[in-house]
Formats: C-alpha cells, sequence, structure tokens
C-alpha cells in the first residue's frame, strides 16, 4: 500500500521490545481508540524482518514498512548530527590537553629545567581550573545559554593553546594551562547538556555518548602526537601543545552558526526563536507535541518548586532532584575513583613490568592502551540505545572491578617475587645513599628517586643494586653501572625505573587489557550521558556542573594521591582499593540507577519520585523500549519518541 492509499486510514503503530528479545504481535481486536478509526500494531522495535511478516497478507506491512522508513527519516536529520559532532569537539579537545601533557612534558622538564613541584603544578592546573570553572559554569549556562557557553571555551583553548605554543617561561606556561583547564571545565559541562537538549529522544543516549568517543579519541591523538614529536627534543613540546588550538578555531566557527537550545530559550520565553530551531532539528517531523511538552513541562516546573532561591538551595529541598543530583554525583564520583586515570598513566609502567625495556616503545605503546579506551567508548556508543544505561553501566562496572583485582594480584605476585638486592654500591660523596639502603626491589621501585640496576644470567637477575635516579631523564641512573646508555652495554646492565622486572608482568598486562574493555563503553561514558539526562531543565545546568565538578575534583584526588597510596599500600594495595571502591559503586548503581532510555527529558523526573534505593528497583519499565509512531493524526503521545504525522 502506498503512503497515499492509506491516506483515510489511522494507525497508531506501537514497538515493544521486552528484555528477552523483541517480540511482535498484532493487536487482535481494536481497542477504545482504534473505534475512532485509530489501528494499534504492536511491532518489535527496528526489527525489519518482523515488520514485513507482520505484514503479509496484506496492505498493512507496506504500511508499516512506509511508517517505519518515514519514521527512521524524520528521526535521523543530518542537521542533528552535524551539531552533535561540532559540539563533541568540545570533548575531543578536554581528552587531548589533558591527554597530551604527559609526553609535552618528558620535553619541556628538560628545556626549561622544571624541577618536581613545577611539573606537578603544570599537570594538575590544567584539572583544578576544570574543577573550579565547571562549578561556575552551571551559572553560566543558565544565564547566557549553551551556545554562549560552548563559544566561551572554545575561545578559551584557542588562546589558552597559542600561549603554550609561544610560551617562553614556566609562568606563562602555567598561565596558559590554567586557560585551557577553564576551557575544559566548561565544556565538560555543557556539550553533554546541549546535545542532550537538542536530540532525539531514541538517540539522545548514542549522541551524547559520542562526546565521551570525543574525548578518548582526544586522549588517543594526543598519545600520537607524542610519540611523533618525541623526536623533535627541541620546541616539539610547542607543537604538542599548539595544535589544540586547530580544532577549538573549528569549533568556534561552526558555533557562530550553529543554533542555541530551543529547550533553553523556551525557558528564557524566546519561544518563537526556539520553535523554528526546533524544527530545523527534527527535519519534517512536526514539533507541536514536543514543543508543548517542553513548554508546559517548564511551566508546572515553575509552580511546582517556584523560582525564588538559588538553584543548587532548591535542588537540594526537592525531593526528586535531590535524589538525581545523588545519582549523577555518585556516578562522576565512582568513575574516577575506580583509577581509570592513573591506569592509563601508568599503562606505560605496566608495560614496562612486561618486558618493554625501551622507553620509546613504550610510550607508542601506551597509545596503544588509548586506542584501546577509544575502541571500547565506541561499543558503548552502539550499546547505549540496545541494552540501556543502567545495564550497561552495572555491567561495565562489575568488569571492571574484576579486571582491578586482576591488576592487583599482577602487582601482589611481582611483589612476592620481588628481586632480592645483592650488590649494595658506595655513593659517591654528596650524593644520596638513601636508595641503596633497600633489600628488596619493591621497595626500590615505589621511591621516586630510585631505580633498579641489575644483569642477568639467563633468566636469572644477578648482581642487582638500587641506585638514584638521573633527575633529568629517569631512563638512566645518577651515578654508577646504570649511568648512561654506553655503559648499559660495556657493563651489560639492565635499569628499570618505576617496575621490577617480574615473571607475572602477564597478569598485570591482563588486568590492563581487561579494564579497558570493560570501562570504557559503559563506567567512562555513561555518567556523562546519564548526568546530561536525569535533572529537569530548572536544574539541569546546576546538576551538571555539580557533577562535572566532582568528576574533576575526584580526578586531582586519585591521580594526586596514587603515588602516596602506592607507598603506603603498595601498587597492589592500591588497586585493591580501587577494586573495593568500584564493588561499593556497584551496590550503588544496582540500588540507585533508573533506566533512562528513550524516556523524553521531561519524562525522566518522575523516575527520581521514589525512595532513592528504590529507583533502580521499581523501574517498571526497565528493558522495555516503547516507540509509537502516530501514522496521520493521531491525537495522543505517550510516545517515549517524537511521533509524526505519516501521510
Ligand atoms: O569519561 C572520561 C573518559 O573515560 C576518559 O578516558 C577519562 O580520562 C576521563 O576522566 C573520563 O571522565
Amino acid at each position: 500500500m502506498s503512503r497515499k492509499a492509506s491516506e483515510n486510514v489511522e494507525y497508531t503503530l506501537r514497538s515493544l521490545s521486552s528484555l528477552k528479545g523483541e517480540r511482535r504481535r498484532k493487536q487482535p481486536e481494536p481497542d477504545a481508540a482504534s473505534a475512532a478509526g485509530e489501528r494499534s500494531l504492536l511491532a518489535a522495535a527496528e526489527s525489519s524482518s518482523s515488520l514485513q511478516s507482520a505484514g503479509a497478507g496484506g496492505g498493512v506491512g507496506d504500511l508499516e514498512r512506509a511508517a517505519r522508513q518515514q519514521f527512521q527519516q524524520d528521526e535521523t536529520p543530518a542537521f542533528v548530527y552535524v551539531v552533535a559532532v561540532f559540539s563533541a569537539l568540545g570533548g575531543f579537545l578536554f581528552g587531548y590537553d589533558t591527554g597530551v601533557v604527559s609526553g609535552a612534558m618528558l620535553l619541556l622538564k628538560r628545556q626549561l629545567s622544571l624541577d618536581a613541584l613545577w611539573q606537578e603544578l603544570l599537570v594538575s592546573s590544567t584539572v583544578g581550573a576544570a574543577a573550579v570553572s565547571a562549578l561556575a559554569g552551571g551559572a553560566l549556562n543558565g544565564v547566557c545559554g549553551r551556545r554562549a557557553s560552548i563559544l566561551l571555551a572554545s575561545a578559551l583553548f584557542t588562546a589558552g593553546s597559542a600561549v603554550l605554543a609561544a610560551a617562553n617561561n614556566k609562568e606563562t606556561l602555567l598561565a596558559g594551562r590554567l586557560v585551557v583547564g577553564l576551557g575544559i571545565g566548561i565544556a565538560s559541562m555543557t556539550v553533554p547538556v546541549y546535545i542532550a537538549e537538542v536530540s532525539p529522544p531514541n538517540l539522545r543516549g548514542r549522541l551524547v555518548t559520542i562526546n565521551t568517543l570525543f574525548i578518548t579519541g582526544g586522549q588517543f591523538f594526543a598519545s600520537v602526537v607524542d610519540g611523533a614529536f618525541s623526536y623533535l627534543q627541541k620546541d616539539g613540546w610547542r607543537y604538542m601543545l599548539g595544535l589544540a588550538a586547530i580544532p577549538a578555531v573549528i569549533q568556534f566557527f561552526g558555533f557562530l552558526f550553529l543554533p542555541e537550545s530551543p529547550r533553553w530559550l523556551i525557558q528564557k520565553g524566546q519561544t518563537q526563536k526556539a520553535r523554528r530551531i526546533l524544527s530545523q532539528m527534527r527535519g519534517n517531523q512536526t514539533i507541536d507535541e514536543e514543543y508543548d511538552s517542553i513548554k508546559n513541562n517548564i511551566e508546572e516546573e515553575e509552580k511546582e518548586v517556584g523560582s525564588a532561591g538559588p538553584v543548587i538551595c532548591r535542588m537540594l529541598s526537592y525531593p526528586p532532584t535531590r535524589r538525581a543530583l545523588i545519582v549523577g554525583c555518585g556516578l562522576q564520583m565512582f568513575q574516577q575513583l575506580s583509577g581509570i586515570n592513573t591506569v592509563m598513566y601508568y599503562s606505560a609502567t605496566i608495560l614496562q613490568m612486561s618486558g618493554v625495556e625501551d622507553d620509546r616503545l613504550a610510550i607508542w605503546l601506551a597509545s596503544v592502551t588509548a586506542f584501546t579506551n577509544f575502541i571500547f567508548t565506541l561499543v558503548g556508543v552502539w550499546l547505549v540505545e540496545k541494552v540501556g544505561r543502567r545495564k550497561l553501566t552495572f555491567g561495565s562496572l562489575a568488569g571492571t572491578t574484576v579486571a582491578l583485582i586482576i591488576l592487583a594480584l599482577g602487582f601482589l605476585l611481582s611483589a612476592q617475587v620481588s628481586p632480592h638486592i645483592t650488590f649494595k654500591p658506595i655513593a659517591p660523596s654528596g650524593q644520596n645513599a638513601t636508595c641503596t639502603r633497600y633489600s628488596y626491589c619493591n621497595e626500590c621501585m615505589l621511591d621516586p628517586d630510585c631505580g633498579f640496576c641489575y644483569k642477568m644470567n639467563k633468566s636469572t637477575i644477578i648482581d642487582s643494586s638500587c641506585v638514584p635516579v638521573n633527575k633529568a631523564s629517569t631512563s638512566e641512573a645518577a651515578w654508577g653501572r646504570c649511568e648512561n646508555e654506553t655503559k648499559f652495554k660495556t657493563e651489560e646492565v639492565f635499569w628499570a625505573y618505576n617496575f621490577c622486572p617480574t615473571p607475572y608482568s602477564w597478569t598485570a598486562l591482563l588486568g590492563l587489557i581487561l579494564y579497558l574493555v570493560f570501562f570504557a563503553p559503559g563506567m567512562g561514558p555513561m555518567p556523562w550521558t546519564v548526568n546530561s539526562e536525569i535533572y529537569p531543565l530548572w536544574a539541569r545546568s546546576t546538576g551538571n556542573a555539580c557533577s562535572s565538578g566532582i568528576n574533576w575534583i575526584f580526578n586531582v584526588l586519585v591521580s594526586l594521591t596514587f603515588l602516596h597510596t602506592a607507598e603506603y599500600l603498595t601498587y597492589y594495595g592500591a588497586f585493591f582499593l580501587y577494586a573495593g571502591f568500584a564493588a561499593v559503586g556497584l551496590l550503588f548503581i544496582y540500588g540507585c540507577l533508573p533506566e533512562t532510555k528513550g524516556k523524553k527529558l521531561e519524562e525522566i523526573e518522575s523516575l527520581f519520585d521514589n525512595r532513592l534505593c528504590t529507583c533502580g528497583a521499581t523501574d517498571s519499565d526497565e528493558g522495555r523500549y516503547i516507540e509509537y509512531i502516530r501514522v496521520k493524526g493521531s491525537n495522543y503521545h505517550l510516545s517515549d519518541n517524537d511521533a509524526s504525522d505519516v501521510e
């Protein structure tokens, strides 16, 4: 049946997929609505073959097909993708700027003779500034809008990168890193909100997750750039840090032409403009219902919650938003407490433990780690609309916990067979003698000032000593047999900084790979995705500001405390600790994270109506995905998706 032939028949095509798979059956009897000329068909979501079989024996199949085709065309206007990709450049810059610094630092510390304090300052100033600006970004988003905030973030990225590329002293570098950090914080909280607000509900999870794909893509790209420019000993860091200006400028100019979020415009009373933009975003669909639903929702929210007092106070005193805030901040906190950034940062060390001795090779292999993180985030983009946020996050954190335990076991086994120190050289006068007092490689490795120098007799370690590391290059000792590359050859010695040679390195390597495979599709992106959806409009900017701020604060805490934690608890203790945090996170997700898949942003608030730890349990719709396509003129819209008139 052609679209034209179906003109006088009104259908509602309802798709429902159950937890156990997608089922499809045809409504046997017309219901009340169909008595008024409307027939309901229950169809399996995204199952075109079943659509066809249902239609077998009549023109219904054609009509359904037409409806389906139309629906698919309607739901994916290219413009939404363009907007999402331009916004996600903010995620790319977030990933690039946080990732690139480790490689740049190797060159910078030599060229500008940076001491440990300055190195620490240059790395953590960016993350600290991101925490501050993410928290302040809430007010900025609320007052100036999402578009202006993204424009500001890209301007900051551009300015910061230019300052970094041209810097001639460490103070200017610090200023540049702070400016870039301010940009990262604003982008990290605004971009997911903006994408969520312009996306149709059935694509929202996927499009917001693309932002995290860009974050991990930025981290991967940064590791490749680090590898490539590490050969340019003089000024290579200028290119590493300055290159970020290119995507920043592209985003800035792109956003000059891209629109504001229609939801924010409606909230500000700019309804005509909002309508125009919404209709542009939805291609050829009718937007009346979506528009009305957003508008009514804003009015109801104002009645219910009032508009007096600071948003954060209103959020805390109104139970549904208070619960949403706890869930959002909790997710971000557990993301960082499960140690992603230390695992990524220490991947080179883990790889060295596994026998990769060459420093350069370890840098390149670290980009393989970043690539794994990126590729498995792509799996998350694919899964998020299929299995939903709750299952994806839970499954991901469960796997991450197991991987952390394996990683910890790898370090534990290695520590137990840690090589004995058999040779204690006398320190030259005036040199630090602490290192020479250690008895095992494991103690030596945990002291950042020392490294392990040894010989091999077949597979046995002999003549091993612990000596101070050369402050300018950790790939050699300050003095003695491991002092330089020439001596490595003549003396037939090996040098291990930050690790000990071990037969159990494969366990740590397995843990590392499993960690990324499990973390990247769920715990990496879902905290950002879920936060972009769980707050009602009036609380969205503030909610995201708080949760992003928590993400950055825990990011700094975990990375800054890792070395001390490792000193007190040893490496395996630190990874067992992260596994413990991840296990608590599992309970939290199981009890508190509701499923938001397919729901309209305006419907999500009701998921937090019940007591906090019943959120997960009372989610009766979990795993079911209901979509309604209104075919010509149906006048109700219970749908999780946008209705469209198919003629
Ligand atoms: O979601 C991202 C992603 O997982 C990154 O790899 C990580 O470095 C960030 O801290 C995190 O927020």
